[in-house]
């Protein structure tokens, strides 16, 4: 494991819209100079602008995922993958079934595995089959989360089952047509899985990022903010909005 500090790379832009075509030209640029790349995909609302920008280059015959193999962050417990708010069903919609990615090489957890320890150690022998993930793209909750890694997470933790915070319910509820439908649990990837990754690319927008992106890239690295743990890894890119960065000296 690294052990020493670095301070994460920063590019600041106007819009949502740059700070997307930004994250998308830096996967994009992976993709076309090497086909056989692993992704690591994140669900969220932040992402969805990229996700329509590789759509586009696809469409326009600028770019094809078909040799690329995709490992996605998360998913809800309980939710089957064809339940409308999985992050199964979000990643059909927005990515897989736009683009020609070969579906046996998408992985996302299982939200109805049975055996939890067999799944989650599968995931994480999967990842190291396919050569460790090149490029991981994050988004950030306001709580500093990334992934479903919630304050208090270990930098060493693994893809495993995990509680999600109160804050983090109320704020994926816009999603579901009730609070009390969101599940209490998801399998996520652990900190230690992400930074792995051998990039990492975390897209953030909007004033509700600001705080939580001014501790993750200028605050001390603890587990109180989880995406702060990311300032042991050499090779990460924040991509912000004006407001998102708004709090960064
Ligand atoms: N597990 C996901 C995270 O991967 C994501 O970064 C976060 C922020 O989502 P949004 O981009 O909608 O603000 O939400 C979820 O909790």
């Amino acid at each position: 494991m690294n052990h020493s500090l670095h301070r994460p790379k920063v590019v600041s832009v106007n819009s949502p819209s740059e700070a997307a075509e930004k994250t998308s030209n830096m996967i994009a640029e992976m993709l076309v100079a090497t086909p056989r790349i692993t992704l690591g995909l994140a669900t969220g609302s932040t992402p969805i602008p990229v996700y329509q920008d590789l759509v586009q280059r696809h469409r326009d015959g600028t770019l094809s995922i078909a040799e690329a193999t995709s490992f996605n962050l998360d998913e809800y417990l309980g939710l089957a993958g064809d339940h409308p708010q999985s992050f199964r069903a979000f990643m059909d919609e927005h990515l897989f079934r736009l683009v020609d990615m070969n579906v046996s090489r998408i992985h996302i957890p299982d939200g109805l595995a049975t055996d939890l320890d067999a799944h989650t150690k599968a995931y994480e022998k999967a990842i190291a089959a396919a050569g460790g993930i090149d490029i991981q793209l994050l988004g950030i909750g306001s709580n500093g989360h990334i992934a479903f890694n919630e304050p208090g997470s270990s930098r060493t933790s693994r893809t495993r089952v995990v509680e999600l915070t109160s804050d983090t319910i109320q704020a994926n509820s816009r999603f579901f047509d009730r609070a009390e439908d969101v599940p209490r649990q998801a399998i996520s990837m652990g900190i230690g899985t992400i930074l792995e990754a051998k990039r990492i690319v975390l897209l953030a927008t909007g004033p509700a990022k600001a705080q939580a992106v001014k501790d993750a890239v200028q605050g001390d690295a603890n587990e109180s903010c989880p995406a702060s743990l990311l300032q042991y890894h050499p090779d990460v890119t924040f991509v912000l909005d004006a407001e998102a960065s708004s709090l960064l000296q």
